[in-house]
């Protein structure tokens, strides 16, 4: 089905980004996102190099403090602050937060190298004191927004501010990586400027943030418009109220139970990353460089999957991906964890990344095509909230964990095996996150109604590309055979159509020879309108629905019983043609058209599907008389509906024969009859069908 414009898509973005006062607050917002992030790697990275040389246990605290300073603050007090900021001017609110936030970071190198024995007190206030800053901040961006934008592009507005929260971690982490390394070759370059490597982050960080102030000072926010009645869930006022709600009556429980536990186990170990990936870096030798690339790969990771999921493995069912993608997040952490190079650990966590981001964008679509509409706000918010809490919880207590656990150097005969305590919080997190998501994968399929015959016969299909629907109730099985003849304009499709069904009741087959679209009533008056070429206004998407109601109609109609009845169907055109002429041809996305002609045909699949492979010049030259709708659509269009064909017959060698409709007519019925042959029971000797009557097709599977 098609699907409405996704969210931040270019065409919307562009919209609401040609406000001018919305485009340099927005860039403002990126300037302070990006800021935000560097700062928190640095912060972290910092808090590691001040306790170099204090036990495990003190190192892996310092870094839960300033994990638990940095990211809890948002998610427990957000909601205070909302009366405040009300009070206040939200221009200045925002020049001032972004000018402190600035100062305070910088004064943290500033004071290490002035007062080195008050460096990490002073760190841990200096960022407690900026989250604070930061709370009033974001508050009253969040009010100046509806103060900036019209109420109608207030929904793209809120998608761009919170890429401006999520998507600059990534390029954040990146940069932090490339400073370390830029700084450790400096240092090594000129000794006198060597200085801890996290520093450089923060001085780049207190010019964001004044770029960022100077953007937002020459603006003008007219008016005083409250920003509650346009809040989205996803801003972080809602996220513990919506965490701690329950979902009673928004669904189906077992479902949201385990799109919650799912949704959190993958957070979790995304959370695990951050929280000890500074020191499991370090023990990779890889120190700070090491640790913006797992935090990148990570969230960058995570951002992918997100953006790119539903169209990985479209094929499989939703629930499916999902649990498939949860177990799979856990198992890569178990991975990330284990592997002794920095590298490797760096892809894994960006595979574990791009898990957790399909698991989101999946559970998003689960929700959004089986959750009641008057629930899905709060469903979304639910999830989003748990999410939130779980990875900020799992940031701060896995490094407490790992100080508990510590660094410990194992004798191993002539060896020693550095035991650390992040691999074992990385392990452990991963064991428990692979049995949690098999509880959620369980959960999530448990009453599947898109169900198909088991997850890995899906899976294979869908890596292969190949469709596998709905199957038919074992008592509605029709059990005749279906074959179609596909192929574009002049193809030869009823030349072959007529040969096949007189060579199959010449054998005493019951054939029922049919065509799409018009074999029934309503068909006909739908091929009559589709076909005239006075209808040249039919949009494709409405195209698309009239050839797929032909379809319903038909299958309903004429197909199935014929089935039913054990005989032998023969179409002159089926759900193919839908595929390559609206899909290809028009350019419509392929899955939107899978999943309306599936719906259409009831899942009916052709038993053997003939393509007769023509050039659209050949075959067009073939046709007499004047040419309808269709046929005189452009020769690239007949291409693509062509390749279209010939990509869906790739896919699935088994249940096509590809024919060249250059070949003497004959050869093709021959090469036809081989195929079917094959397809169907012996005939019944011709003395014993007064007996039987029509042979029934009594199939195997
Ligand atoms: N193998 C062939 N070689 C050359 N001409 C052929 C061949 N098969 C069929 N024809 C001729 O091509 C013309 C179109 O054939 P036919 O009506 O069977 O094609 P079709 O694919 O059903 O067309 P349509 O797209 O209009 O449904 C007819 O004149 C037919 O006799
Ligand atoms: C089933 C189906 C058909 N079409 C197009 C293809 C042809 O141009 C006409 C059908 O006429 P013909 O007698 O078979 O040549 O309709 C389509 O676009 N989509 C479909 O699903």
């Amino acid at each position: 089905m098609s699907r409405p414009a996704s969210p931040g898509a270019p065409s919307e973005a562009h919209n609401v980004l040609a406000i001018t006062p919305f485009r340099r607050l927005w860039i403002s917002l990126v300037l302070s996102g990006l800021g935000d992030w560097l700062s928190l790697l640095a912060l972290v990275s910092l808090a590691a190099i001040f306790t170099f040389d204090a036990p495990a246990l003190v190192r892996y605290l310092a870094i839960a403090g300033v994990l638990a300073v940095k990211l809890a603050p948002a998610v427990l007090f957000s909601p205070l602050v909302g009366a405040l900021v009300d009070r206040l001017d939200r221009r200045w609110t925002m020049v001032g937060g972004d000018v402190l936030r600035g100062l305070l970071y910088v004064s943290v190198p500033v004071v290490g190298l002035l007062a080195p024995g008050f460096a990490l007190p002073w760190l841990f206030i200096a960022a407690l004191l900026a989250e604070i800053v930061e709370l009033l901040w974001t508050g009253a961006r969040d009010s100046a927004i509806p103060n900036l934008v019209p109420r109608k592009l207030l929904g793209q507005a809120d998608r761009l501010v919170l890429f401006t929260s999520y998507g600059t971690a990534p390029a954040a982490a990146l940069l932090f990586a490339a400073l370390a390394s830029v700084s450790n070759v400096l240092g090594a370059l000129v000794p006198s400027l060597a200085s801890p490597e996290a520093d450089i982050a923060l001085y780049l960080n207190g010019l964001l943030f004044l770029a960022a102030a100077a953007l937002v000072a020459g603006l003008q926010i007219p008016g005083h418009r409250p920003a509650k009645d346009t809040q989205s869930p996803t801003r972080d006022a809602r996220i513990l109220p919506s965490a701690v709600r329950g979902l009673r009556g928004a669904g189906d429980p077992v479902l949201l139970r385990g799109l919650s536990l799912g949704l959190v186990t993958t957070v979790v170990a995304v959370g695990a990353v951050i929280g000890v990936g500074r020191l499991h870096a370090e023990g990779l030798e890889a120190g700070n460089a090491g640790f913006g690339m797992l935090f990148a790969a990570v969230l960058g990771g995570m951002g992918l999957g997100a953006v790119s999921g539903p169209r990985i493995l479209k094929l499989l069912g939703r629930r499916r991906l999902f649990g498939l993608t949860a177990v799979g997040a856990a198992v890569l952490l178990l991975f990330t964890g284990a592997v002794g190079d920095m590298v490797l650990a760096a892809v894994l966590a960006l595979a574990l990344g791009v898990a957790a981001g399909m698991a989101w964008a999946t559970a998003l679509g689960v929700v959004t095509r089986e959750v009641e509409e008057e629930h899905r706000t709060a469903v979304h918010a639910h999830l989003n909230g748990a999410a939130r809490l779980a990875l900020v919880a799992t940031a701060v207590l896995a490094p407490v964990a790992a100080g508990l656990v510590g660094d410990h150097a194992l004798p191993l005969g002539p060896l020693t095996y550095d035991l650390r305590g992040s691999t074992v919080v990385l392990t452990v997190v991963a064991l428990l996150g692979v049995v949690a998501a098999a509880v959620a994968h369980r959960q999530v399929n448990r009453d599947d109604p898109e169900a198909g015959p088991g997850l890995l016969p899906e899976l294979f299909a869908a890596l292969r590309g190949v469709e596998i629907t709905e199957p038919v109730a074992e008592d509605d099985r029709p059990s005749g055979a279906f074959i179609v003849v596909e192929g574009g304009e002049g193809a030869g499709k009823s030349t072959q159509v007529r040969e096949l069904t007189v060579w199959l009741r010449d054998q005493g087959f019951e054939v029922v020879s049919t065509r799409q679209p018009g074999a029934t009533k309503l068909g006909m008056r739908l091929r009559a309108l589709l076909l005239d070429r006075e209808n040249s206004h039919i949009t494709p998407r409405a195209e698309v629905l009239l050839y797929a109601a032909d379809k319903a109609d038909h299958v309903q109609q004429e197909i199935l019983p014929a089935l039913r009845r054990g005989a032998v169907v023969i179409s002159d055109r089926y759900t193919d043609s839908l595929l390559a002429y609206q899909g290809a041809g028009r350019d419509l996305a392929a899955s939107d058209i899978g999943d309306i002609s599936a719906w259409a045909v009831q899942g009916l699949v052709p038993d053997l599907t003939v393509l007769l492979d023509v050039r659209p010049e050949e075959g067009l030259s073939r046709l007499g008389g004047p040419a309808d709708r269709i046929e005189s659509e452009s020769v690239e269009f007949h291409e693509r509906v062509r390749r279209g064909f010939l990509d869906l017959a790739r896919k699935d060698p088994d249940r096509y024969l590809v024919l060249d409709s250059r070949e003497p007519r004959e050869k093709t019925t021959r090469e036809i009859q081989k195929r079917v042959r094959a397809l169907l029971p012996d005939p019944v000797p011709s003395g014993s069908e007064a007996v039987t009557g029509m042979i029934p097709v009594i199939r195997n599977d």
